[in-house]
């Protein structure tokens, strides 16, 4: 189990195995906070077992859902109702079905531009928390589900991008995405994604292990430097593992 302010490796068996070890770890911080919990969900495929997973009964009997409140880390700026869209993909996997919609917080890319879109995000995120700056001692997510792109970007944190400096803006629009898709993208900054209780990676498979390896030895990258001021665990299956954290 990590300590405060340190990073951890939970390894397990494979894919399903590490879908439910997220559902527990986010359930038991959602249970553990007797008041309004604040979840912000990352983007891509990783997370679909997972919110699956929150959708069945097991975990939908347990999850107090008028009390959590579901944000999302990043945005690719497309439609609402475009396949690319990764709160689109959360609402239709688990949160439609779960959670009551004014818990629902999306970054709106209904607007004229990503940069809009990012201060609009910014705004909400600074109204839902009641002030301007993050205050160390008060968190403003309990979880930060985030995953790990080939190059070490997370979010929408992509290596030597201006984004990745970012130490006063909340949220920040990246016009040009260099990885699939290759679209304008809106992003929690660093700092934000930090303001948790927990930052939780989530990786599985093969495909993970290379870029895995470099972020676990150190190598700069936002990945790497993602860390919470909480805990930080990085949850992977075996096929992900690198080689230093075989048995
Ligand atoms: O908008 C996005 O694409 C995500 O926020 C991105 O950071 C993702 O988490 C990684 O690229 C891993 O993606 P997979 O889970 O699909 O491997």
């Amino acid at each position: 189990m990590a300590k405060t302010g340190q990073t951890s490796v939970i390894a397990v068996s494979d894919p399903a195995a590490l879908a439910k070890a997220a559902a527990d770890r986010i359930t038991a911080r959602i249970v553990a906070n007797g008041g309004r919990v604040a979840i912000c969900m990352s983007g891509g495929s990783s997370p679909k077992q997972l919110f699956e997973l929150l959708a069945t009964d097991t975990y939908r009997s347990r999850i107090p859902w008028d009390r959590v409140h579901w944000f999302i880390g990043d945005e690719r700026f497309v439609p609402a109702d475009n396949p690319l869209n990764n709160m689109r993909m959360a609402r239709q996997a688990f949160l439609d079905k779960c959670a009551p919609p004014a818990n629902v917080h999306p970054i709106l890319t209904d607007t004229a531009d990503a940069e809009e879109a990012a201060r609009r995000y910014e705004s909400e995120l600074k109204s839902f928390y009641g002030a301007d700056r993050l205050d160390s001692t008060r968190p403003l997510f309990d979880v930060v589900l985030l995953g790990v792109g080939p190059d070490g970007h997370t979010a929408s944190l992509f290596p030597e991008y201006p984004a990745v400096e970012e130490t006063q803006r909340w949220v920040i629009e990246v016009p040009k995405a260099h990885v699939e898709p290759f679209v304008p993208r809106v992003t929690l900054t660093l700092p934000t994604l930090a303001s948790c209780r927990e930052m939780m990676f989530e990786a599985s498979g093969a495909g993970k292990r290379a870029i895995l390896t470099r972020v676990l030895d150190g190598e700069d990258m936002p990945a790497t430097r993602a860390r919470s001021q909480g805990e930080t665990v990085w949850l992977l299956d075996k096929a992900a593992l690198p080689e230093n954290f075989r048995a």
